[in-house]
């Protein structure tokens, strides 16, 4: 539930290494995310999807070598910040991962991005799912960055006209309302001719066993502290 928004109480000991190490992983996901996107359009025949298929298990098979048991959370990156790295909308090691760009604007977070074949619902747009999923996550984003990284306890979604698969979209997301722990957004997705496909409002709640952490900047693995020149709001139970 971060994307770099929070800087890691745990110190780097190699940067470097790690950023290395990032850096492959990056390569990786990349590489596989045009697995993903070949694998939903390719139109080989049966003996050349056999010969694929055969080698892409012998990768898997090496890459599980040495792997995670379970899901990765969060970890602190090269640049000393917390992030998720396998979320699956920004997440670096994540191969479908879009990814989105998320820049900071007045009020909110703006993010572009596009997507591609294999998040296809209706022909030629893309699915629903995965439309709420990008309002989720830039909305989700905003909070964060506002301090209060909440998760989310409602996200409703109006889809207004489709959402085109292969555009360059834009999804902005903005804080209405900050009340304790609770932060409400609002956003949408807007297509390259400047029409709003789907909105959405949603209400992130930072949960109970977090707010503890939240509260105390400089406890031992709570420091949560926004990055240095943003403005974070101090959430006050
Ligand atoms: C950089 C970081 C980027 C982060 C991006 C994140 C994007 C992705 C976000 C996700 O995908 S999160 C995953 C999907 N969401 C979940 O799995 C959440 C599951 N639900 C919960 O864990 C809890 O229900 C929740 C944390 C939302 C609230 O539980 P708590 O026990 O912590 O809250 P509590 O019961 O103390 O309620 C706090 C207040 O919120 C209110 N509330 C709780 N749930 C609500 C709800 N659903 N709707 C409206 N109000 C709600 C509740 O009435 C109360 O109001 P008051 O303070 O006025 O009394």
């Amino acid at each position: 539930m971060t994307d770099g928004t929070f800087v890691s109480p745990y110190p780097v000991e190699d940067p470097q290494s790690l950023a290395e190490l990032e850096r492959a992983q990056g390569d990786l996901a990349r590489a596989v995310g045009r697995l993903v996107d070949a694998t939903v359009r390719t139109r080989q025949e049966r003996p050349v999807l056999d010969e694929v298929t055969a080698r892409v298990d012998t990768l898997v098979e090496r890459l599980l070598e040495q792997a995670q048991e379970g899901p990765l959370g969060i970890e602190t990156s090269s640049d000393g910040r917390l992030r998720d790295h396998a979320n699956p909308m920004l997440g670096m090691r994540n191969p479908i991962a879009p990814p989105l760009v998320m820049t900071d604007d007045e009020g909110g977070v703006t993010c572009t991005f596009s997507l591609g074949a294999a998040y296809e619902g209706p022909p030629g747009c893309v699915h629903g799912g995965f439309v709420a999923a990008v309002l989720d996550q830039v909305l989700g984003t905003a909070a964060a960055r506002r301090g209060v990284p909440g998760l989310t306890a409602y996200l409703n979604t109006t889809y207004r006209r489709p959402t085109l698969l292969g555009t360059d979209l834009v999804c902005r997301g903005r804080i209405d309302r900050v009340d304790g722990w609770k932060i409400f957004a609002s956003g949408e997705i807007v297509d390259p001719q400047g029409e709003v496909t789907a909105e959405a409002e949603a209400l992130f709640i930072v949960p109970r066993w977090a707010r503890e952490h939240l509260g105390t900047p400089t406890g031992d693995a709570g420091d949560f502290a926004p990055p240095a020149g943003e403005t974070g709001v101090s959430p006050t139970p």
